[in-house]
């Protein structure tokens, strides 16, 4: 079988995480999750109270712990449960924007995927981590089927929060994110849309699985 990368990208909570990680496990793929990334640069920027993103971005010590599932360690702490927490989802998309931030974490995701064998989600993966991958994928569902999966997992993960206030979050971070200067979320020309409104997981993985293979031969 071949080496392949395969990215998924697409607007908040369309369920890109989620699916990616089970196909890279059913592939033996490593899952990258580049939101994290953006996640805890933005947790970063909130301890240091700095607009100067360029000094930021020299000083951060990210390490990105790849194995079963992915570690988020800013500092020598594990971070990957704080990063989820609603003042750096507040923040993120605007951090997000800037490019000392982009241009440093575009190159840390290269470097991932360097080898091949990666299964990689974001909003910018397919168009501009990596315009070669062999399978793109872009990921959508209805505003209201992912205010309600990001309930669900906020109840999970004990984060408080309340279906009006997520949607209107979702919304916001989606425009924001669409329409920035720097690799906006856009569809790749190459990539294939799925709408996984009123798809099950075991549906869209098995979907993307076959799409997979069939690359792989
Ligand atoms: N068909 C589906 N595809 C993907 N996720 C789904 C689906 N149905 C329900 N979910 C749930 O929706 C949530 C999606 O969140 P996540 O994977 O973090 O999205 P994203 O990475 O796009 O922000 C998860 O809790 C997942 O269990
Ligand atoms: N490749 C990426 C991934 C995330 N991001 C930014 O990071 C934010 C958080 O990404 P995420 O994947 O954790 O978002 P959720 O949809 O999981 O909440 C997004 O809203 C974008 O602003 C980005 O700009 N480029």
């Amino acid at each position: 079988m071949k080496k392949i990368n395969i990215a998924i990208d697409g607007p908040a909570a369309a369920g890109k995480s989620t699916i990616a990680k089970l196909v890279a496990q059913k592939f033996n793929m490593i899952y990258v999750d580049t939101g994290a990334m953006y996640r805890a640069i933005t947790l970063y920027y909130i301890e240091q109270e700095t607009e100067d993103f360029d000094r930021l971005v020299k000083e951060i010590d990210l390490k990105i712990v790849l194995d079963n599932g992915q570690r988020v360690i800013l500092n020598g702490e594990d971070v990957s449960e704080r990063i989820r927490q609603n003042d750096v989802t507040q923040k993120v998309s605007y951090v997000a924007s800037k490019e000392p931030v982009r241009t440093f974490l575009v190159n840390e995701q290269q470097k991932l995927a360097n080898e091949k064998n990666v299964v990689m989600d974001g909003r910018d993966v397919g168009t501009t981590v990596l315009p070669d991958a062999e399978l793109k994928i872009y990921m959508i569902a209805s505003v209201e089927e992912r205010a309600l999966r990001r309930l669900k997992d906020n109840e999970l993960r004990g984060i408080e929060s309340d279906l009006e206030s997520l949607k209107l979050d979702i919304e916001r971070r989606d425009q924001y994110d669409m329409n920035r200067e720097i690799s906006p979320l856009v569809k790749a020309e190459d990539a294939i849309s799925i709408d996984t409104t009123g798809l099950t997981i075991e549906e869209v993985t098995n979907k993307i699985s076959e799409l997979a293979k069939s690359k792989m031969n």
